[in-house]
């Protein structure tokens, strides 16, 4: 047997479990998901099965049918035709089928049998079809298919046990190819029918409790109920549960950075390492807890399958908008980032609603402006109880993240009616079944989450809160200087400088500085706050929340809360529009709508709330 490097692709159906197997196979951490269009990129890894051989695995966004269209699905192709750039194609193809549903899925099996390249069925997913009492003879559809079949469980140890031993051993020979007058599309769906005949008994076609469960949930009235209560339930679950732990992490940095000032002389390695580094990051890593609350509830929603039903029932609000049902998850991942949300929308077909995706996409609230959130509603808004059940500060919180989506909501509707082709598409979307999530999963999930927000904090975050410090303490005040230290810094002027663009907003000088490191990361604004004002001696007591109540009034801090919400967001961000568009064009337009947008609400609210505040 050959022990040279054998090259698999694993192919499919959207949500058929590919990613999973990957992870399996390969002990990687990829994001799995209970929806469509989870995995949009080609992503490799390695395994060395028990004879010795390596298995180069590539795992590739779903596929529906090699007919399809959309950039995700085109990625695929290539590949398996050998067209992807430096790359030949697979030796061996692993073509995974959902076993609950192969009414939809065998199709696509006749279709990769069609490349006449070597395919293995995997039937994933048998644990759920056994507990349905679905029935497939493995040796019959292994015959009439001409292809080796084997059955797994992606997401339960030594699930892909079969599979690992079909391809260790002898490469399947290539199926042989249909001729031409079965590929019709009738001529798929009637080979389909005749397949299933033969080889599958299912009682029924769908489980009876995703019926009952649907009943609620896709209901047009106590759907959406459901759906509101759903979204609420979660931000004052990250207020309830995350604020105490962040206060502890904060009350932590407080008692290192009152034992720095005594375990160090006063000087610039004590400022650069209290007010810069332990205030700077401290502050910014105090809101940890919060972002893993609510990405706790976001991962355990994608693997429940609840979300394809959440974008089914927002499907005509959001086509009223310019956006598509299919919109809705790609906006969902913004919440986390809006890198992987741009990125998400990959899966969606038409050219046009992508793009109004692309640049909606980041109004949605990402996870780095959380800590700037978190922060200033922490010491501006009361935590009071509203009704008796409801906190305050929870409430604002959830108002933020309305403001964002209905933001996004107008701009949709603007583009839409500023383009002359008003045609809608109809959402042509499947339902996934219901899953309890897998714990295993959520963690993973969390944890990923957790390190590449501490890889920001000791990356980007890092050097930057590095150079407010410094820029707030060189060059030192004249002798004989009256006034503030800090004030003779390059901060100081700079910040002046910036003034003069943001005072209408009612942003103080240190505020309008914050504003330029929050350009490169958003949680640096936090981090720049704090040491700024730790440099200039104001959050001696009580901290960066109290430094801000006593230099800011709540009108400012509404307005920056609404500078945050539609500001133009990162350099990352703005850099993947450019490459998922290929057009500067596009990133002139994401950036400048945003500014006048932020800059015209920041505005309002401001010269609003001085009235009546
Ligand atoms: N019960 C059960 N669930 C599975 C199995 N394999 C995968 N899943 C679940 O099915 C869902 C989809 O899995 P993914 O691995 O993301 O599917 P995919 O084929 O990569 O999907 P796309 O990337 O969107 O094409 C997730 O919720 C998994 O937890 C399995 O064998 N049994
Ligand atoms: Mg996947």
């Amino acid at each position: 047997m050959s022990t040279g490097t054998l090259r698999i692709a694993l192919v499919g159906n959207p949500n058929c479990g590919k990613t999973a197997l990957f992870n399996q196979l390969t002990g990687g951490r990829q994001k799995v998901a209970n929806y469509a269009g989870v995995t949009v990129e080609r992503k490799e890894g390695r395994f060395t099965a028990p004879s010795g051989r390596v298995l180069q695995i590539l795992d590739l966004p779903g596929t529906y049918s090699f007919d399809a269209t959309s950039p995700d699905e085109q990625i695929t192709r290539n590949v398996l035709e050998g067209n992807y750039p430096g790359e030949a194609a697979p030796d061996l193809i692993v073509c995974v089928a959902d076993a609950t549903n192969l009414r939809l899925h065998l199709r696509f099996v006749l279709e990769v049998k069609r490349l006449g390249r070597p395919v293995v069925l995997a039937l994933n997913m048998m644990d759920t079809a056994r507990r349905r009492g679905i029935e497939i003879d493995v040796d019959e559809l292994q015959r009439r298919l001409g292809m080796p079949v084997v059955e797994t469980v992606a997401v339960k140890r030594g699930g892909a046990r079969a599979l690992i031993e079909r391809v260790d051993g002898e490469v399947p020979v290539a199926a042989s190819a249909l001729p031409d007058d079965a590929v019709s599309r009738a001529g798929l769906h009637a080979q389909v029918r005749t397949l299933l005949d033969a080889t599958v008994r299912m009682p029924r076609a769908t489980s009876a409790l995703d019926d009952a469960l649907d009943r609620w949930a896709l209901h047009p009235v106590f759907g959406l109920l459901i759906l509101a209560v759903v979204m609420f339930l979660v931000f004052q679950a990250v207020y309830s549960f995350g604020k105490p732990m962040s206060d502890a992490i904060g009350d932590g940095f407080d008692w290192i950075g009152a034992h720095l000032s005594i375990w160090l002389p006063a000087g610039p390695l004590q400022g650069l390492l209290k007010d810069g580094i332990c205030t700077g990051l401290g502050t910014v890593l105090g809101f940890l807890p919060e972002i893993l609350v609510l990405f706790f509830f976001i991962l355990t929603l994608e693997e429940s399958g609840y979300l394809p039903r959440a974008a089914f029932l927002l499907d005509r609000m959001m086509l009223s908008v310019g956006l598509t049902g299919r919109s809705f998850i790609p906006l969902l991942s913004s919440f986390a980032c809006a890198i992987p949300g741009i990125m998400g929308t990959r899966s969606i077909q038409d050219p046009r609603d992508r793009l109004t995706t692309i640049l909606v996409a980041p109004l949605m609230t990402c996870s780095a402006r959380l800590p700037v959130y978190a922060l200033l509603i922490g010491a501006f808004i009361p935590m009071h109880r509203v009704w008796g059940i409801f906190n305050l500060q929870g409430l604002v919180l959830f108002a933020l993240y309305l403001a964002g989506i209905l933001g996004a909501m107008l701009v949709g509707w603007v583009i839409k009616h500023m383009r002359k082709d008003r045609s809608e598409h109809a959402l042509l979307m499947e339902l996934p079944s219901y899953r309890v999530p897998q714990p295993r999963d959520v963690v993973i999930g969390l944890w990923e989450r957790g390190a590449i927000f501490l890889k920001r904090l000791t990356g980007v975050i890092l050097a930057l809160t590095v150079i407010m410090w410094f820029i707030s303490t060189f060059p030192s005040p004249p002798a004989g200087a009256a006034g503030p230290a800090i004030d003779y810094s390059i901060a100081g002027y700079l910040g002046r400088g910036l003034q003069y663009v943001f005072a209408p907003l009612g942003f103080n000088w240190q505020i309008s500085l914050s504003l330029i490191p929050a350009f490169a990361a958003r949680e640096t604004a936090v981090a720049a706050l704090a040491t700024v004002y730790a440099v200039g001696g104001d959050a001696a007591a009580g901290g960066l929340a109290h430094a801000l109540t006593t230099n800011f009034s709540l009108a400012s801090a509404l307005s920056l809360l609404v500078w945050f919400a539609f500001a133009p967001q990162c350099m990352s961000t703005l850099a993947v529009i450019r490459r998922e568009t290929n057009s500067w064009r596009n990133v002139a337009i994401s950036f400048s709508y945003m500014f006048a947008v932020a800059y015209a609400a920041s505005l309002i609210t401001y010269q609003v709330a001085r009235l009546f505040l």
